[in-house]
């Protein structure tokens, strides 16, 4: 299925409920994830596949990692800890596939990128760790399968170069507004940023990877026309792990996305016309043009001689009252009738 060109064809948002590393090293929590995600309302599920001496220097992986989120005495053991085997990551895609909801991952190095790309997923997503890494996602682009590529730690310029690299190659690839701050100070977040990127790149997707905490910020990202939506999520935001604190718990996705839902459908279209909804609330408050005094058979009817008022029966509809002014009375009203096309002998129906 190609997720993106079948998006351009609804007003649905596609919602990616990263599970990233919070399985806690455990494929029966990741199959949990994937689980509840579904129920959840997600779209899709996804995971970060790294191949740890591709993303990472022997330097980077032997320095010491203690802290309250570390899974071992050295970063190296930390990731190991973490990250699933390929066998692992073709579990997960079957069990994603059993509970019927789309599978994909990050490829955070040249050699997962080529894992994914063989296990075909719907779609690659590029961290924002690699968002300055043109090598990847030129590498990325050629491999012809859908992106979905986040802007965190670049600035527009940079997000500028993403598009032109990809762009070369095809254009079915989404852009996600992104800051990479766990969580995110909603000072950050700059949300504008994504009407900007729609101005720049009307020809691609622009979507939302967030990290702030709660889930109203990404609610107003789609108000604002993100397309797709992408948060981490976790049984418990209080367990151990960097990302579980701006992660959102089961009740919080379902909340998130029922509120997506909902504001899909009120975004409705931009032509502004009358819903037969609110024909209730016309006919009990509707105003009409009403007479402001008695007159007889004769008089002119100047423009102080009309009101508009809640009356029933409902009098001549008020913003066309100029076609009532100068017109001739052929019989008496009295105050508070409502003006009628009868009253006169050259008059419009209402
Ligand atoms: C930039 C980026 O890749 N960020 C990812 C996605 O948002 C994160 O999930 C990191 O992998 C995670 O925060 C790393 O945590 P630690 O260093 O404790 O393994
Ligand atoms: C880092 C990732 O995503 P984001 O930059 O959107 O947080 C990821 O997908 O691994």
């Amino acid at each position: 299925m190609d997720v993106f060109k079948h998006l351009n064809s609804t007003s649905k948002t596609f919602i990616i409920a990263e599970i990233g590393q919070n399985h806690q090293g455990d494929i029966n929590i990741a199959k949990r994830l994937i689980k509840i995600a579904k129920e959840c309302g997600a779209d899709c599920v996804k995971f970060q596949k790294t191949c740890l001496e591709e993303k990472f220097t022997h330097s980077a992986l032997k320095a010491p990692y203690f802290g309250e989120n570390s899974w071992g005495t050295t970063y190296k053991e930390h990731k190991e800890f973490l990250e699933f085997s390929e066998d692992d990551f073709l579990q997960l895609q079957a069990y994603a596939k059993e509970v019927d909801t789309l599978f994909t991952a990050s490829a955070m190095d040249e050699k997962s990128l080529e894992f994914l790309k063989r296990i075909n997923v719907p779609f690659i997503k590029i961290g924002s760790g690699d968002s300055n890494n043109f090598l990847l996602i030129e590498k990325a682009a050629q491999t012809n399968i859908p992106l979905v590529i986040s802007t965190g730690m670049i600035d527009s310029d940079t997000t500028n170069e993403i598009y032109n690299i990809v762009s070369k190659h095809h254009k079915n690839f989404v852009l996600l507004h992104c800051v990479s701050a766990y969580p995110t100070p909603y000072e950050d977040v700059n949300l504008r940023v994504i009407q900007e990127l729609q101005k720049k790149f009307p020809d691609i997707l622009i979507g939302y990877s967030g990290h702030e905490l709660g889930i109203h910020i990404t609610v107003s990202a789609v108000a604002l026309g993100a397309r797709v939506i992408e948060r981490h999520i976790t049984l418990d935001k209080n367990q151990k792990g960097s990302d579980h604190k701006c992660s959102l718990e089961p009740k919080e996705l379902t909340l998130m996305i029922q509120q997506i839902r909902t504001l899909e459908t009120a975004l409705g279209s931009s032509r502004k016309k009358i819903q037969p909804s609110e024909l209730v609330c016309f006919e009990k408050l509707g105003k009409s043009l009403v007479y402001s005094k008695n007159f007889k058979i004769g008089h002119v009817i100047a423009k102080n001689d009309l009101k508009v008022k809640v009356s029933l029966p409902k009098g001549y509809n008020a913003i066309k009252y100029k076609d009532v002014l100068g017109k001739v009375l052929i019989c008496n009203v009295i105050f508070d009738d409502p003006v009628q096309s009868y009253h006169f002998n050259d008059m419009k129906e209402n």
